[in-house]
């Protein structure tokens, strides 16, 4: 598995980042990643939040056989805001907001797991790449309908700014992308695309991650 020196694997891992949590599927979670996996996702985040999220127990049972279902495939499994969760579950990495635990005390707990840290600003991304982040989602690129409390819609020029301020720094992009504007998002310079309703919400799930996959390749 992949671990924070790698900078290339990483990038590769990027490609096509999978995140959810039980609010956002309409099918059952367990059988969702199944089939975003069989779609050919190369990344997976574990993001139970918002309105009737599980908490205690529920959401680490969820958690566990989500694991279950990324450790078969060889998929790491990546944990949203909870450090005290990821490493519980000793998941594969940690993904932290600006209003979350900062990329160095994670970094202390979490030792060689990987490490993301979402960045809306060049002061933001600079303070997380001190800190250790191994890498950045940067958006809300597009509007997005799953996430109530989401910056500023930024468009790709953040992704294109970070680039141009010579930031090396694995990227990938959030924020309503889909399999038809997803091709842009890596040519603005991201390694990947981060996304939840495209694949969740999506009536073939495993045909969308499909679609996505074909898209950033
Ligand atoms: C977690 C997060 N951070 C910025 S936008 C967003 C939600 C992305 O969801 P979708 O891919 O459905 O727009
Ligand atoms: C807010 C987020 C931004 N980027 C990524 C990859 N995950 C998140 N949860
Ligand atoms: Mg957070």
């Amino acid at each position: 598995m992949a671990n924070h020196r790698d900078k290339s694997a990483i990038e590769e891992l990027l490609q096509l980042y999978f995140i959810m949590g039980s609010t956002n599927c309409k099918a059952d979670p367990v059988h969702v990643l199944e089939q975003a996996i069989e779609g050919g996702i190369t990344l997976f985040q574990y993001r139970e939040k918002g309105p009737g999220a599980l908490e205690g127990l529920d959401k680490t049972k969820l958690a566990e056989k989500l694991f279950r279902v990324c450790k078969d495939a060889d998929i790491p499994f990546i944990v949203n805001d909870d450090v005290d969760l990821a490493l519980e579950l000793d998941a594969d990495g940690i993904h932290v907001g600006q209003e979350d635990l900062a990329a160095d005390f994670v970094r202390e707990k979490a030792g060689d797991r990987i490490i993301g840290v979402s960045a809306h600003t060049i002061e933001e991304a600079e303070k997380a790449i001190e800190d250790g982040a191994d890498y950045l989602g940067l958006g809300p690129i597009y509007p997005t309908i799953s996430k109530d409390d989401a910056r500023a819609v930024s468009g790709l020029s953040i992704i294109e700014n970070f680039r141009k301020n010579g930031i090396t720094v694995p990227i990938v992009g959030i924020g309503g992308i889909n399999a038809r504007n997803a091709r842009a998002v890596i040519q603005a310079g991201a390694n990947g695309v981060s996304l939840i309703s495209a694949i969740a919400a999506a009536a073939d799930v495993k045909k969308a991650a499909i679609d996505l996959k074909r898209a950033v390749l």
